[in-house]
């Protein structure tokens, strides 16, 4: 994909590549941060992020609000995206506490991240290959890049064991992750040039057994909301 060529990329690039170089710089910082090896993506991850009981209870609060998941464009995602999702009551203390702590961990603006969405897969359902930064072109990008802009970080947390399946794949990396409860893995959606990195395509398997909890926090290139 000719990300480089694409003038639509060029606003946000500053900003991208700005918040790039001061997340890692600190998580470079932190002991409890493992990287993973390769030079095409930076992804991280960090275990035990999430303690057991606060897994649970982020469970339950995904059961209350979990609905079938939409991705933005609807003509593309038909059976693109087939878990539950819903965003947790932001205003909740356990869940701006959450928020806080991984803030802090990223050292990034908190006013540039969205709020925590919950998943839960059933068997069968995943979440095909895709890229979490936006594409031009799409029916969503005039209103997404006027609240916020791209999408620069992700951080993703594994809430619970899943039988069998429900891996997270960086396909193009040949890369897969099992879900681990209190798992928590960052990845920079952009390359070091603050440009939208291909390399990041990922992918939530089909859980085949059991059930998978996850939530996913985006951070944007800007203030979002
Ligand atoms: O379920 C997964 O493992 C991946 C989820 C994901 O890619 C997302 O929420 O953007
Ligand atoms: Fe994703």
């Amino acid at each position: 994909m000719a990300v480089k060529t694409k003038p639509e990329f060029l606003k946000d690039q500053p900003r991208l590549r700005r918040v790039g170089a001061e997340v890692r710089e600190r998580l470079a910082a932190n002991p409890a941060v493992w990287q993973v090896p390769t030079d095409k993506a930076e992804i991280y991850a960090v275990a035990d992020f999430i303690k057991p009981e606060e897994c649970d209870r982020l469970i339950a609060m995904i059961d209350d609000v979990a609905k079938p998941s939409t991705v933005f464009d609807i003509d593309y995602s038909e059976g693109y995206r087939t878990s539950y999702s819903g965003d947790v009551d932001p205003t909740d203390p356990f869940i701006r506490k959450l928020n806080r702590r991984l803030n802090d961990l990223m050292g990034v603006y908190p006013e540039w991240g969205e709020t925590i969405q919950g998943q839960r897969y059933l068997p069968g359902q995943e979440f095909k290959p895709h890229h979490d930064w936006f594409h031009p072109n799409t029916s969503y990008w005039d209103f997404e890049m006027g609240r916020g802009g791209q999408r620069a970080y992700t951080a993703m947390a594994f809430l619970n064991d899943v039988e069998e399946g429900g891996t997270t794949d960086f396909t193009d990396l040949e890369m897969s992750i099992e879900p681990k409860p209190g798992a928590l893995l960052l990845w920079n959606n952009a390359d070091k040039d603050g440009l939208p990195n291909p390399h990041t395509i990922h992918a939530g398997r089909p859980v085949v057994k059991g059930v998978k909890y996850i939530f996913t926090k985006w951070y944007r290139a800007q203030k979002w909301n």
